[in-house]
Protein backbone atom coordinates (compact mmCIF):
# COMPACT_ATOMS: atom_id res chain seq x y z
CA UNK A 1 0.00 0.00 0.00
CA UNK A 2 2.62 2.42 1.03
CA UNK A 3 4.60 1.82 -2.23
CA UNK A 4 1.81 2.54 -4.31
CA UNK A 5 0.58 5.21 -2.41
CA UNK A 6 4.56 7.06 -3.44
CA UNK A 7 4.09 5.88 -6.91
CA UNK A 8 0.77 7.64 -7.11
CA UNK A 9 2.31 10.54 -5.83
CA UNK A 10 5.20 10.43 -7.73
CA UNK A 11 2.91 10.28 -10.85
CA UNK A 12 0.98 13.17 -10.11
CA UNK A 13 3.82 15.19 -10.13
CA UNK A 14 4.89 15.48 -6.16
CA UNK A 15 8.45 14.99 -5.21
CA UNK A 16 8.29 11.91 -2.98
CA UNK A 17 10.91 10.62 -0.49
CA UNK A 18 10.59 7.32 0.64
CA UNK A 19 11.65 5.03 3.53
CA UNK A 20 11.05 1.30 4.64
CA UNK A 21 12.93 -0.20 7.51
CA UNK A 22 14.62 -3.05 5.05
CA UNK A 23 16.09 -0.96 2.28
CA UNK A 24 16.32 -3.61 0.09
CA UNK A 25 12.41 -2.85 -0.37
CA UNK A 26 13.32 0.56 -0.71
CA UNK A 27 15.84 -0.45 -3.27
CA UNK A 28 13.22 -2.79 -5.45
CA UNK A 29 10.68 0.04 -5.32
CA UNK A 30 13.14 2.61 -6.88
CA UNK A 31 14.65 0.45 -9.34
CA UNK A 32 11.33 -1.37 -10.45
CA UNK A 33 9.50 2.42 -10.68
CA UNK A 34 12.16 5.08 -9.81
CA UNK A 35 11.15 6.56 -13.51
CA UNK A 36 7.56 7.30 -12.84
CA UNK A 37 8.31 10.94 -11.64
CA UNK A 38 10.75 12.54 -8.77
CA UNK A 39 11.02 9.05 -6.36
CA UNK A 40 14.01 9.53 -4.14
CA UNK A 41 14.90 6.67 -1.10
CA UNK A 42 16.96 6.95 1.40
CA UNK A 43 18.62 3.96 3.51
CA UNK A 44 18.52 6.30 6.80
CA UNK A 45 15.52 7.48 8.39
CA UNK A 46 17.38 10.31 9.37
CA UNK A 47 18.24 11.49 5.71
CA UNK A 48 15.11 10.76 5.31
CA UNK A 49 12.92 12.98 7.25
CA UNK A 50 15.78 15.84 6.10
CA UNK A 51 15.28 15.34 2.84
CA UNK A 52 11.34 16.82 2.94
CA UNK A 53 10.77 20.54 2.99
CA UNK A 54 9.34 21.88 6.37
CA UNK A 55 6.91 21.42 7.63
CA UNK A 56 6.98 18.08 6.40
CA UNK A 57 4.40 15.77 5.88
CA UNK A 58 4.87 12.25 6.30
CA UNK A 59 2.58 9.82 5.32
CA UNK A 60 3.32 6.18 7.77
CA UNK A 61 1.47 2.78 5.79
CA UNK A 62 2.70 0.00 8.20
CA UNK A 63 0.56 -2.59 9.99
CA UNK A 64 -1.79 -0.82 12.69
CA UNK A 65 -1.13 -0.99 16.25
CA UNK A 66 2.35 -1.28 17.97
CA UNK A 67 3.93 -1.00 14.35
CA UNK A 68 2.66 2.66 14.30
CA UNK A 69 4.20 3.65 17.35
CA UNK A 70 6.84 2.29 17.11
CA UNK A 71 7.49 4.26 13.72
CA UNK A 72 6.62 7.07 15.40
CA UNK A 73 8.68 7.10 18.23
CA UNK A 74 11.65 6.78 15.62
CA UNK A 75 11.12 9.54 13.77
CA UNK A 76 9.95 11.79 16.69
CA UNK A 77 13.52 12.81 17.44
CA UNK A 78 14.43 14.13 14.26
CA UNK A 79 11.40 16.13 13.35
CA UNK A 80 10.93 20.06 13.72
CA UNK A 81 7.86 21.44 15.25
CA UNK A 82 4.91 21.92 12.90
CA UNK A 83 5.80 19.20 11.18
CA UNK A 84 2.89 16.32 10.35
CA UNK A 85 2.97 12.50 10.31
CA UNK A 86 0.20 10.90 8.87
CA UNK A 87 -0.84 7.77 9.53
CA UNK A 88 -2.68 5.94 6.46
CA UNK A 89 -3.27 2.42 7.85
CA UNK A 90 -6.35 1.36 9.55
CA UNK A 91 -5.76 2.18 12.55
CA UNK A 92 -8.72 1.89 15.96
CA UNK A 93 -9.86 5.40 15.93
CA UNK A 94 -8.80 5.76 19.34
CA UNK A 95 -5.45 4.92 19.21
CA UNK A 96 -5.39 7.60 16.20
CA UNK A 97 -6.97 10.16 19.46
CA UNK A 98 -4.29 9.33 21.67
CA UNK A 99 -1.43 9.93 19.28
CA UNK A 100 -2.39 13.10 17.85
CA UNK A 101 -2.73 14.07 21.63
CA UNK A 102 0.85 12.86 22.39
CA UNK A 103 1.74 14.60 19.04
CA UNK A 104 0.13 17.91 20.31
CA UNK A 105 1.96 17.90 23.14
CA UNK A 106 5.32 17.99 21.44
CA UNK A 107 4.41 21.03 19.48
CA UNK A 108 3.89 18.45 16.20
CA UNK A 109 0.92 17.88 14.17
CA UNK A 110 -0.90 14.18 13.55
CA UNK A 111 -3.20 13.00 11.15
CA UNK A 112 -5.43 9.87 10.76
CA UNK A 113 -5.80 9.10 7.23
CA UNK A 114 -8.10 6.37 5.86
CA UNK A 115 -7.43 5.36 2.69
CA UNK A 116 -9.55 2.08 0.73
CA UNK A 117 -9.43 0.58 -3.04
CA UNK A 118 -7.00 -2.02 -2.01
CA UNK A 119 -3.28 -1.89 -4.02
CA UNK A 120 -4.67 -0.90 -7.22
CA UNK A 121 -6.42 2.04 -5.64
CA UNK A 122 -3.32 3.25 -3.77
CA UNK A 123 -1.62 3.22 -6.87
CA UNK A 124 -4.77 4.76 -9.17
CA UNK A 125 -6.74 6.74 -7.08
CA UNK A 126 -8.06 5.97 -3.78
CA UNK A 127 -10.87 7.00 -1.74
CA UNK A 128 -9.45 9.17 1.11
CA UNK A 129 -10.48 10.25 4.54
CA UNK A 130 -8.02 12.60 6.56
CA UNK A 131 -9.11 14.03 9.70
CA UNK A 132 -6.89 16.00 11.88
CA UNK A 133 -5.47 19.14 12.94
CA UNK A 134 -7.53 21.82 10.67
CA UNK A 135 -4.14 24.34 10.34
CA UNK A 136 -2.30 20.97 8.99
CA UNK A 137 -4.60 20.49 6.38
CA UNK A 138 -3.52 23.33 3.92
CA UNK A 139 -0.46 21.75 3.56
CA UNK A 140 -1.87 18.12 3.31
CA UNK A 141 -5.09 19.02 0.86
CA UNK A 142 -2.51 19.52 -2.48
CA UNK A 143 -1.45 16.60 -2.63
CA UNK A 144 -4.05 14.23 -0.74
CA UNK A 145 -6.85 15.98 -3.38
CA UNK A 146 -4.81 15.00 -6.27
CA UNK A 147 -4.00 11.25 -5.54
CA UNK A 148 -7.78 9.96 -4.89
CA UNK A 149 -9.79 8.80 -7.20
CA UNK A 150 -11.74 11.56 -9.52
CA UNK A 151 -15.66 11.11 -10.34
CA UNK A 152 -17.29 13.47 -12.23
CA UNK A 153 -14.36 15.95 -11.79
CA UNK A 154 -14.84 15.49 -8.07
CA UNK A 155 -12.04 14.25 -5.66
CA UNK A 156 -13.07 11.14 -3.55
CA UNK A 157 -11.42 12.83 -0.57
CA UNK A 158 -12.23 15.82 2.20
CA UNK A 159 -11.34 16.84 5.31
CA UNK A 160 -13.31 14.58 7.34
CA UNK A 161 -13.22 16.18 11.11
CA UNK A 162 -10.84 16.71 14.08
CA UNK A 163 -8.88 13.96 15.54
CA UNK A 164 -9.80 10.00 15.09
CA UNK A 165 -12.83 10.51 12.88
CA UNK A 166 -10.88 10.10 9.13
CA UNK A 167 -9.90 6.54 11.03
CA UNK A 168 -14.01 6.18 12.12
CA UNK A 169 -15.21 6.95 8.82
CA UNK A 170 -12.91 4.57 7.44
CA UNK A 171 -13.85 2.02 10.01
CA UNK A 172 -17.27 2.16 9.29
CA UNK A 173 -16.16 1.89 5.90
CA UNK A 174 -15.01 -1.36 6.30
CA UNK A 175 -17.61 -2.71 7.99
CA UNK A 176 -20.22 -1.74 5.30
CA UNK A 177 -17.46 -3.13 3.27
CA UNK A 178 -18.11 -6.37 5.30
CA UNK A 179 -21.72 -6.72 5.11
CA UNK A 180 -22.21 -5.91 1.47
CA UNK A 181 -19.82 -9.02 0.89
CA UNK A 182 -21.44 -10.98 3.44
CA UNK A 183 -25.09 -10.04 1.57
CA UNK A 184 -23.65 -11.06 -1.54
CA UNK A 185 -21.79 -14.64 -0.16
CA UNK A 186 -25.28 -15.34 1.10
CA UNK A 187 -27.11 -14.17 -2.63
CA UNK A 188 -24.08 -16.92 -3.75
CA UNK A 189 -25.08 -19.56 -1.58
CA UNK A 190 -28.62 -19.18 -1.77
CA UNK A 191 -27.81 -19.65 -5.67
CA UNK A 192 -25.99 -22.76 -5.04
CA UNK A 193 -27.91 -24.20 -2.53
CA UNK A 194 -31.39 -23.18 -3.01
CA UNK A 195 -31.17 -24.02 -6.78
CA UNK A 196 -28.32 -25.68 -6.86
CA UNK A 197 -26.71 -23.44 -9.59
CA UNK A 198 -22.66 -23.70 -10.67
CA UNK A 199 -20.33 -21.05 -9.81
CA UNK A 200 -20.20 -20.18 -13.55
CA UNK A 201 -23.43 -19.61 -14.13
CA UNK A 202 -23.66 -17.84 -10.97
CA UNK A 203 -21.09 -15.29 -12.61
CA UNK A 204 -23.48 -14.82 -15.57
CA UNK A 205 -26.37 -14.20 -13.49
CA UNK A 206 -24.56 -11.30 -10.98
CA UNK A 207 -23.14 -10.11 -14.31
CA UNK A 208 -26.79 -10.02 -15.46
CA UNK A 209 -27.48 -7.74 -12.03
CA UNK A 210 -24.46 -5.15 -12.35
CA UNK A 211 -26.70 -3.35 -15.21
CA UNK A 212 -28.92 -2.16 -12.60
CA UNK A 213 -29.12 -0.48 -9.28
CA UNK A 214 -26.76 -3.56 -7.62
CA UNK A 215 -24.06 -2.24 -9.85
CA UNK A 216 -20.61 -1.90 -7.82
CA UNK A 217 -17.29 -3.14 -7.77
CA UNK A 218 -17.74 -5.88 -5.39
CA UNK A 219 -20.18 -6.93 -7.60
CA UNK A 220 -18.02 -6.17 -10.59
CA UNK A 221 -15.34 -8.46 -8.39
CA UNK A 222 -17.36 -11.07 -7.46
CA UNK A 223 -18.26 -11.60 -11.58
CA UNK A 224 -14.60 -12.29 -11.64
CA UNK A 225 -13.69 -13.91 -8.67
CA UNK A 226 -16.67 -17.08 -9.65
CA UNK A 227 -15.58 -16.62 -13.58
CA UNK A 228 -11.75 -18.11 -12.75
CA UNK A 229 -11.43 -21.58 -13.45
CA UNK A 230 -8.43 -23.16 -11.48
CA UNK A 231 -5.95 -24.55 -13.77
CA UNK A 232 -4.78 -27.39 -11.31
CA UNK A 233 -8.23 -28.63 -10.92
CA UNK A 234 -10.06 -27.64 -13.84
CA UNK A 235 -12.68 -26.56 -11.43
CA UNK A 236 -14.06 -23.12 -10.31
CA UNK A 237 -10.99 -21.37 -8.26
CA UNK A 238 -13.66 -20.63 -5.55
CA UNK A 239 -15.15 -24.21 -5.62
CA UNK A 240 -11.33 -24.99 -4.43
CA UNK A 241 -10.63 -22.06 -1.94
CA UNK A 242 -10.97 -23.13 1.72
CA UNK A 243 -14.61 -21.62 3.52
CA UNK A 244 -12.81 -19.86 6.29
CA UNK A 245 -12.72 -16.24 6.18
CA UNK A 246 -9.91 -14.08 7.81
CA UNK A 247 -10.48 -10.58 9.39
CA UNK A 248 -7.88 -7.89 10.47
CA UNK A 249 -10.29 -5.80 12.94
CA UNK A 250 -12.33 -3.33 11.05
CA UNK A 251 -15.37 -5.02 10.95
CA UNK A 252 -15.10 -5.99 14.75
CA UNK A 253 -14.28 -2.76 16.01
CA UNK A 254 -17.44 -1.46 14.17
CA UNK A 255 -19.82 -3.71 15.30
CA UNK A 256 -17.97 -3.16 18.69
CA UNK A 257 -18.19 0.75 18.72
CA UNK A 258 -21.95 0.20 17.43
CA UNK A 259 -22.36 -1.46 20.36
CA UNK A 260 -20.82 1.00 22.99
CA UNK A 261 -23.35 3.64 21.10
CA UNK A 262 -26.26 1.43 21.29
CA UNK A 263 -26.70 1.76 17.41
CA UNK A 264 -28.43 -1.52 15.81
CA UNK A 265 -25.90 -2.25 12.93
CA UNK A 266 -27.61 -5.91 12.66
CA UNK A 267 -25.91 -6.51 9.03
CA UNK A 268 -22.46 -5.67 10.15
CA UNK A 269 -22.18 -7.39 13.14
CA UNK A 270 -23.78 -10.74 11.27
CA UNK A 271 -21.14 -10.12 8.72
CA UNK A 272 -18.28 -10.35 11.60
CA UNK A 273 -20.29 -13.30 13.35
CA UNK A 274 -20.49 -14.96 10.35
CA UNK A 275 -17.39 -14.95 9.17
CA UNK A 276 -16.02 -16.23 13.28
CA UNK A 277 -18.28 -19.12 12.43
CA UNK A 278 -16.73 -20.17 9.36
CA UNK A 279 -13.46 -20.19 10.58
CA UNK A 280 -14.61 -22.82 13.45
CA UNK A 281 -14.61 -24.74 10.31
CA UNK A 282 -13.66 -28.36 12.39
CA UNK A 283 -16.66 -27.94 14.20
CA UNK A 284 -18.63 -27.47 11.73
CA UNK A 285 -17.43 -30.77 9.74
CA UNK A 286 -18.54 -32.34 12.96
CA UNK A 287 -21.80 -30.81 13.07
CA UNK A 288 -22.42 -31.57 9.43
CA UNK A 289 -22.46 -35.60 9.98
CA UNK A 290 -23.69 -35.38 13.23
CA UNK A 291 -26.98 -33.51 12.51
CA UNK A 292 -28.93 -35.06 9.71
CA UNK A 293 -31.58 -32.38 9.36
CA UNK A 294 -34.40 -32.56 6.98
CA UNK A 295 -34.82 -29.65 4.56
CA UNK A 296 -35.90 -29.08 0.96
CA UNK A 297 -33.72 -30.32 -1.49
CA UNK A 298 -32.68 -27.90 -4.32
CA UNK A 299 -34.94 -26.46 -6.70
CA UNK A 300 -34.35 -25.28 -10.44
CA UNK A 301 -34.42 -21.21 -10.12
CA UNK A 302 -37.41 -19.43 -11.91
CA UNK A 303 -36.78 -15.89 -13.45
CA UNK A 304 -39.20 -15.44 -10.93
CA UNK A 305 -37.38 -16.44 -8.06
CA UNK A 306 -34.14 -14.89 -9.48
CA UNK A 307 -35.71 -11.51 -9.11
CA UNK A 308 -36.93 -12.49 -5.72
CA UNK A 309 -33.55 -12.83 -4.99
CA UNK A 310 -32.12 -9.61 -6.72
CA UNK A 311 -34.49 -7.27 -5.02
CA UNK A 312 -33.76 -9.72 -1.21
CA UNK A 313 -30.27 -8.39 -1.82
CA UNK A 314 -31.01 -4.68 -3.03
CA UNK A 315 -33.58 -4.36 -0.09
CA UNK A 316 -30.85 -6.29 2.32
CA UNK A 317 -27.85 -3.57 0.67
CA UNK A 318 -29.85 -0.66 1.85
CA UNK A 319 -30.77 -1.69 5.56
CA UNK A 320 -26.96 -1.97 5.59
CA UNK A 321 -25.79 1.01 4.59
CA UNK A 322 -28.44 2.76 6.64
CA UNK A 323 -27.39 1.22 9.45
CA UNK A 324 -23.64 2.08 8.78
CA UNK A 325 -24.88 5.83 8.22
CA UNK A 326 -26.78 5.84 11.46
CA UNK A 327 -23.36 4.65 13.09
CA UNK A 328 -21.74 7.40 11.60
CA UNK A 329 -24.42 10.29 12.71
CA UNK A 330 -23.97 9.17 16.20
CA UNK A 331 -20.64 9.08 16.41
CA UNK A 332 -20.44 12.11 14.96
CA UNK A 333 -22.77 13.88 17.58
CA UNK A 334 -21.33 11.52 20.60
CA UNK A 335 -17.82 12.95 19.56
CA UNK A 336 -18.64 16.27 18.44
CA UNK A 337 -17.12 15.45 15.03
CA UNK A 338 -19.98 17.30 12.63
CA UNK A 339 -19.47 14.40 10.36
CA UNK A 340 -21.13 15.79 7.08
CA UNK A 341 -22.46 12.37 5.90
CA UNK A 342 -23.16 14.02 2.38
CA UNK A 343 -19.45 14.36 2.14
CA UNK A 344 -18.99 10.64 2.70
CA UNK A 345 -21.48 9.45 0.72
CA UNK A 346 -20.21 11.15 -2.09
CA UNK A 347 -16.04 10.30 -1.71
CA UNK A 348 -16.98 6.69 -1.57
CA UNK A 349 -18.70 6.52 -4.88
CA UNK A 350 -15.20 6.20 -6.48
CA UNK A 351 -11.56 4.41 -5.23
CA UNK A 352 -13.12 2.53 -2.50
CA UNK A 353 -14.25 -1.19 -2.38
CA UNK A 354 -17.57 0.14 -1.65
CA UNK A 355 -17.95 1.84 -4.70
CA UNK A 356 -20.92 1.96 -6.20
CA UNK A 357 -23.34 3.98 -8.35
CA UNK A 358 -25.86 3.31 -5.23
CA UNK A 359 -23.67 6.04 -3.29
CA UNK A 360 -25.19 8.57 -5.79
CA UNK A 361 -28.49 7.84 -4.39
CA UNK A 362 -27.51 8.37 -0.92
CA UNK A 363 -25.43 11.80 -1.61
CA UNK A 364 -28.34 12.99 -3.72
CA UNK A 365 -30.59 12.03 -0.31
CA UNK A 366 -28.65 13.77 1.94
CA UNK A 367 -27.90 17.12 -0.38
CA UNK A 368 -31.73 17.46 -0.01
CA UNK A 369 -32.18 16.40 3.88
CA UNK A 370 -30.64 14.25 6.08
CA UNK A 371 -33.79 12.04 7.38
CA UNK A 372 -33.72 10.08 10.83
CA UNK A 373 -32.71 7.24 9.01
CA UNK A 374 -31.57 6.43 5.40
CA UNK A 375 -34.69 4.66 4.81
CA UNK A 376 -37.30 7.11 4.93
CA UNK A 377 -35.48 8.89 1.65
CA UNK A 378 -37.87 8.87 -0.62
CA UNK A 379 -35.72 7.11 -3.07
CA UNK A 380 -35.01 3.97 -0.62
CA UNK A 381 -38.63 4.40 1.32
CA UNK A 382 -39.97 3.00 -2.17
CA UNK A 383 -37.69 0.37 -3.07
CA UNK A 384 -38.07 -0.67 0.39
CA UNK A 385 -41.93 -1.24 -0.45
CA UNK A 386 -41.48 -2.50 -3.95
CA UNK A 387 -39.07 -4.94 -2.51
CA UNK A 388 -40.69 -6.34 0.72
CA UNK A 389 -42.58 -9.37 -0.81
CA UNK A 390 -39.75 -10.44 -2.76
CA UNK A 391 -37.14 -10.31 0.33
CA UNK A 392 -39.54 -12.56 2.79
CA UNK A 393 -40.24 -14.97 -0.08
CA UNK A 394 -36.61 -15.26 -0.39
CA UNK A 395 -35.45 -15.52 3.06
CA UNK A 396 -37.93 -17.79 3.57
CA UNK A 397 -36.82 -20.26 0.70
CA UNK A 398 -33.52 -19.64 2.10
CA UNK A 399 -34.86 -20.94 5.81
CA UNK A 400 -36.88 -23.92 4.43
CA UNK A 401 -33.91 -25.56 2.50
CA UNK A 402 -31.42 -24.96 5.39
CA UNK A 403 -28.97 -22.16 3.72
CA UNK A 404 -28.34 -19.98 6.53
CA UNK A 405 -28.89 -16.35 5.42
CA UNK A 406 -27.66 -14.47 8.83
CA UNK A 407 -27.55 -10.99 7.08
CA UNK A 408 -30.33 -11.25 4.42
CA UNK A 409 -32.39 -12.43 7.61
CA UNK A 410 -31.41 -9.48 10.47
CA UNK A 411 -31.71 -6.95 8.02
CA UNK A 412 -35.83 -7.95 7.27
CA UNK A 413 -35.81 -8.59 10.96
CA UNK A 414 -34.51 -4.75 11.66
CA UNK A 415 -36.92 -3.82 9.11
CA UNK A 416 -39.75 -5.37 10.72
CA UNK A 417 -38.71 -4.19 13.97
CA UNK A 418 -38.46 -0.74 12.42
CA UNK A 419 -41.51 -0.37 10.88
CA UNK A 420 -43.71 -1.28 13.91
CA UNK A 421 -44.79 1.35 15.54
CA UNK A 422 -45.22 -0.68 18.65
CA UNK A 423 -42.93 -3.91 19.63
CA UNK A 424 -42.54 -6.22 22.44
CA UNK A 425 -40.26 -4.19 24.51
CA UNK A 426 -43.08 -3.39 26.95
CA UNK A 427 -43.43 -7.20 27.90
CA UNK A 428 -39.40 -6.97 28.25
CA UNK A 429 -39.89 -3.55 30.74
CA UNK A 430 -42.10 -5.67 32.70
CA UNK A 431 -39.80 -8.38 32.87
CA UNK A 432 -37.33 -5.63 34.04
CA UNK A 433 -39.73 -4.02 36.66
CA UNK A 434 -40.46 -7.61 37.99
CA UNK A 435 -37.29 -8.67 39.13
CA UNK A 436 -35.19 -5.69 39.18
CA UNK A 437 -37.48 -2.93 39.94
CA UNK A 438 -36.01 -1.38 36.94
CA UNK A 439 -39.40 0.83 36.07
CA UNK A 440 -41.32 1.55 33.21
CA UNK A 441 -43.34 3.96 31.36
CA UNK A 442 -47.24 3.96 30.78
CA UNK A 443 -48.77 5.24 27.31
CA UNK A 444 -51.38 7.12 29.14
CA UNK A 445 -49.96 9.34 31.99
CA UNK A 446 -46.08 10.70 32.30
CA UNK A 447 -43.63 9.49 34.58
CA UNK A 448 -41.82 6.31 36.01
CA UNK A 449 -43.48 3.67 37.40
CA UNK A 450 -43.19 0.47 39.74
CA UNK A 451 -45.55 -2.31 40.57
CA UNK A 452 -45.02 -4.44 42.82
CA UNK A 453 -45.96 -7.34 41.45
CA UNK A 454 -44.67 -9.95 44.13
CA UNK A 455 -46.29 -8.04 47.25
CA UNK A 456 -49.64 -6.36 47.01
CA UNK A 457 -49.53 -5.50 43.28
CA UNK A 458 -50.16 -2.33 43.61
CA UNK A 459 -48.24 0.69 41.51
CA UNK A 460 -46.27 3.29 42.84
CA UNK A 461 -45.00 6.40 41.04
CA UNK A 462 -40.82 5.69 40.94
N1 LIG B 1 -4.01 -4.09 1.78
C1 LIG B 1 -5.09 -3.33 1.64
O1 LIG B 1 -5.94 -3.55 0.76
C2 LIG B 1 -5.29 -2.16 2.53
C3 LIG B 1 -4.54 -1.99 3.68
N2 LIG B 1 -4.76 -0.91 4.48
C4 LIG B 1 -3.98 -0.70 5.68
O2 LIG B 1 -2.70 -0.17 5.32
C5 LIG B 1 -1.71 -0.61 6.25
C6 LIG B 1 -0.60 -1.32 5.50
O3 LIG B 1 -1.18 -2.41 4.82
P1 LIG B 1 -0.39 -3.28 3.71
O4 LIG B 1 0.48 -2.39 2.90
O5 LIG B 1 -1.43 -4.10 3.04
O6 LIG B 1 0.49 -4.20 4.65
P2 LIG B 1 1.84 -4.98 4.31
O7 LIG B 1 1.89 -6.08 5.30
O8 LIG B 1 1.93 -5.29 2.86
O9 LIG B 1 2.96 -3.92 4.63
C7 LIG B 1 3.18 -3.53 5.94
C8 LIG B 1 4.37 -2.60 5.98
O10 LIG B 1 4.56 -2.28 7.34
C9 LIG B 1 5.94 -2.40 7.64
N3 LIG B 1 6.06 -2.69 9.06
C10 LIG B 1 5.39 -3.62 9.77
N4 LIG B 1 5.76 -3.57 11.07
C11 LIG B 1 6.68 -2.58 11.18
C12 LIG B 1 7.43 -2.03 12.24
N5 LIG B 1 7.26 -2.49 13.49
N6 LIG B 1 8.28 -1.04 11.98
C13 LIG B 1 8.42 -0.57 10.73
N7 LIG B 1 7.74 -1.03 9.68
C14 LIG B 1 6.87 -2.02 9.89
C15 LIG B 1 6.42 -3.53 6.75
O11 LIG B 1 7.80 -3.44 6.62
P3 LIG B 1 8.66 -4.60 5.91
O12 LIG B 1 8.43 -4.41 4.46
O13 LIG B 1 10.03 -4.29 6.32
O14 LIG B 1 8.12 -5.89 6.45
C16 LIG B 1 5.66 -3.21 5.47
O15 LIG B 1 6.37 -2.26 4.72
C17 LIG B 1 -2.45 -1.49 7.27
O16 LIG B 1 -2.84 -0.71 8.36
C18 LIG B 1 -3.68 -1.96 6.49
O17 LIG B 1 -4.74 -2.31 7.32
C19 LIG B 1 -5.67 0.06 4.15
C20 LIG B 1 -6.41 -0.05 3.02
C21 LIG B 1 -6.32 -1.18 2.13
O1 LIG C 1 -9.19 -1.58 4.35
C1 LIG C 1 -9.29 -2.42 3.49
C2 LIG C 1 -10.19 -2.19 2.34
O2 LIG C 1 -10.99 -1.08 2.50
C3 LIG C 1 -8.54 -3.70 3.64
O3 LIG C 1 -8.51 -4.44 2.49
C4 LIG C 1 -8.99 -4.43 4.86
O4 LIG C 1 -7.82 -4.91 5.50
C5 LIG C 1 -9.88 -5.61 4.61
O5 LIG C 1 -10.35 -6.05 5.85
P1 LIG C 1 -10.31 -7.58 6.33
O6 LIG C 1 -8.90 -8.07 6.08
O7 LIG C 1 -10.68 -7.53 7.77
O8 LIG C 1 -11.30 -8.30 5.46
Amino acid sequence: MGANLARNAARKGFKVSVYNRRSERTEKLLAEHGDEGVLQGSTDLEAFVQSIARPRPIVIMVKAGKPVDEVMEELIPYLDEGDILIDAGNSLFTDTERRSAEMAQKGLRFFGMGVSGGEEGALLGPSIMPSGDKDAWARIEPFVMKMAAQVDGEPCAAYIGPGGSGHYVKMVHNGIEYADMQLIAEAYDIMRGVHGISAGEIAEIFKGWQKGPLDSYLIDITVEVLSKVDTKSNKPLVDMIVDEAEQKGTGRWTAQSALELGVPITAITEAVYARGLSSRRSQRDEASRLFKVETKPPFKASAAELADLHAALYASKIVAYAQGFEQLAVASNTYGWDLDLGTLAKIWRGGCIIRAAFLDRIREMYAKEAPANMLFGPYFADAMQESLSAWRRTVARAIESGTPVPAFSSCLAYFDGLRRARGPANLLQGLRDYFGAHTYRRLDKEGSFHTRWSQDGSEIDA
